[in-house]
């Protein structure tokens, strides 16, 4: 650890002295949590980074639009392979190939939640929450046991145990409450050794004026590198090393938020894989122009996802001759890379990897040492992007699923019009709705009359018909359900767990 006068020096050389204004005031154990700190500040790197980031905040932003703009094209349609587009016998052939991989122990998947869930407003991270379900279940415990769900379809299909491990990315901000957590929740049933939970780095928010903000008097206001620091954990952390001790060959990652993430989708993983892609990305079709999820396109000639915070708003609202938007291919924040692939990036491509801008409310400490929770945006926020990587892809591939049946992002709190707990649980229900209704049940009014099957809703501004959950551990993807459920009437609230589940088949 360096010294104080160390310290100073450095600081001063970088026009960064202001950070020790109150070490007088500092405890002992303040002093010394600070100094280990500012040990690990690479001063040539900051440097750089508070240079890059005001440049980048100030003046670039717009150019860079302009510039996307003149570069931007669309996926072509036919390079997009997808559930819509395939009839059944290619739908179960991927599928088939996917549980396959997956039965040899080759298929992980890889958690980011490093995130702060500023937007949902809840001071824990974003998976412990619950929208509301019947079964008061968390976007943890879903995911959880759709990993055993899936590990279960493999090993029954191909007769031999099997692991799908779990990875998940966290940050300062997450990584002890998700510990605890699974800790508490007995990792939802999952072997602990296979779930493997690694930190992703911090880096300094930066003022306006290029340096860099308190958070407290002896600590430096830091956000998480973004979910393309993802790249670097990987290294920090040894996780490939990790996945190859495990002979994991193909990796599949994706954000916390969605209530309907397909686990380890063995569509998506035997579509990527009979491919012979290193690198794939899962789209839906975008909603409407404003819709604040990335697309996926070209620009000049290479493969991307445009974030929809750096497009043009007039970019976003181009149609086709039939009204459909130019740019439709919604990132939906699931991808398919091979371990090899990753490989690729960590030792050559890291240090290309774009550092993107965001200009955001940091608290901070003023000078005379009164926290300061700013109105509006005060600081620099650098972060990288997980997709960031495609361009290094040398097999690319799309594929596109039904938004109803894979994508309801929790990003906001209830009372916003869009992707609150409430629109999320709504998806899952009517979802498991539908399933129950294709598998031959009637469902029952409260006097016990049988209720007409309504056609299945996409809707979420309204509650399905019926309250119907169905446990992941009975089904995963709908599949099953005809056995316990054909011709059979079914009164609500409906929650089919495993017990259940074993009634069912009794009766
Ligand atoms: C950097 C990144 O991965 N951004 C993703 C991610 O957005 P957030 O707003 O950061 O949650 O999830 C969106 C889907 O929910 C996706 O469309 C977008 O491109």
């Amino acid at each position: 650890m360096i010294t104080f006068e160390e310290a100073k020096t450095r600081l001063e050389v970088v026009g960064q002295s202001h950070l020790l204004r109150f070490w007088p005031e500092l405890s002992e154990e303040e002093k010394s949590r600070f100094l280990g700190e500012l040990s690990e500040l690479n001063i040539k790197e900051l440097e750089d980074h508070c240079r890059g980031a005001t440049k980048a905040a100030f003046g670039q932003q717009t150019s860079l639009q302009d510039g996307l703009h003149r570069e931007m094209e669309p996926v072509p349609p036919e390079f997009i392979g997808g559930v819509k587009r395939s009839d059944k016998n290619t739908l179960d052939d991927w599928e088939n190939e996917g549980i396959l991989q997956i039965s040899r122990n080759k298929v992980a998947v890889l958690l980011l939640a490093g995130g702060q869930g500023t937007r949902l407003g809840v001071p824990y991270p974003k998976g412990m929450y619950s929208v509301g379900l019947p079964s008061k279940k968390t976007l943890y415990q879903i995911q959880a046991e759709r990993i055993r769900k899936v590990q279960e379809l493999a090993a029954g299909k191909h007769g031999s145990k099997c692991t799908v491990p779990w990875y998940i990315m966290t940050s300062e901000f997450t990584l002890d409450p998700t510990e605890k957590f699974f800790r508490e929740n007995h990792h939802f049933g999952l072997d602990p050794g296979n779930v493997v939970m690694f930190e992703q780095r911090m880096v300094p928010a930066v003022g306006f004026d290029g340096k860099l903000l308190l958070e407290q008097k002896g600590k430096i206001a830091m956000a998480p590198d973004g979910n393309g620091g993802l790249y670097r954990a990987l290294v920090d952390n040894q996780v490939l090393e990790d996945m190859e001790k495990r002979g994991v060959e193909y990796l599949h990652v994706y954000c916390v938020d969605n209530i309907l993430v397909k686990m380890a989708d063995p569509v998506f993983i035997g579509f990527c894989v009979r491919k012979g892609a290193d690198c794939g990305a899962k789209v839906v079709e975008k909603a409407y122009p404003e819709e604040p999820v990335g697309v996926v396109c070209q620009v000049g000639g290479v493969y991307q996802v445009v974030e929809y915070s750096e497009v043009l708003p007039e970019t976003a609202k181009l149609r086709g001759a039939a009204g459909e938007l130019v740019y439709s291919a919604g990132n939906i924040c699931n991808h398919f890379f091979t371990r090899d692939f990753l490989r690729s990036v960590t030792q050559h491509f890291q240090g290309e990897l774009k550092q993107h801008v965001a200009l955001k409310k940091v608290p901070f400490m003023d000078e005379e040492g009164n926290l300061v929770k700013p109105s509006k945006p005060n600081g620099i926020k650098m972060e990288k992007y997980v997709f960031d990587v495609f361009q290094f892809s040398k097999k690319f591939v799309v594929f596109e699923v039904p938004r109803e049946e894979e994508f309801s992002p929790l990003k906001n709190a209830d009372g916003a019009a869009l992707d609150t707990p409430t629109t999320a649980r709504r998806s899952l229900l009517a979802q498991h709705y539908r399933w129950a209704l294709a598998a031959g049940a009637t469902f029952l009014d409260h006097q016990g009359a049988p209720l007409p099957p309504e056609p299945c809703r996409t809707s979420q501004d309204e509650d399905p018909p019926v309250v119907c959950e169905i446990s992941p551990l009975v089904s995963y993807f709908g599949e099953g359900l005809e056995q316990l459920l054909k011709d059979k009437a079914i009164t609500c609230p409906f929650i089919l767990d495993e017990v259940e589940a074993e009634k069912l088949l009794k009766n």
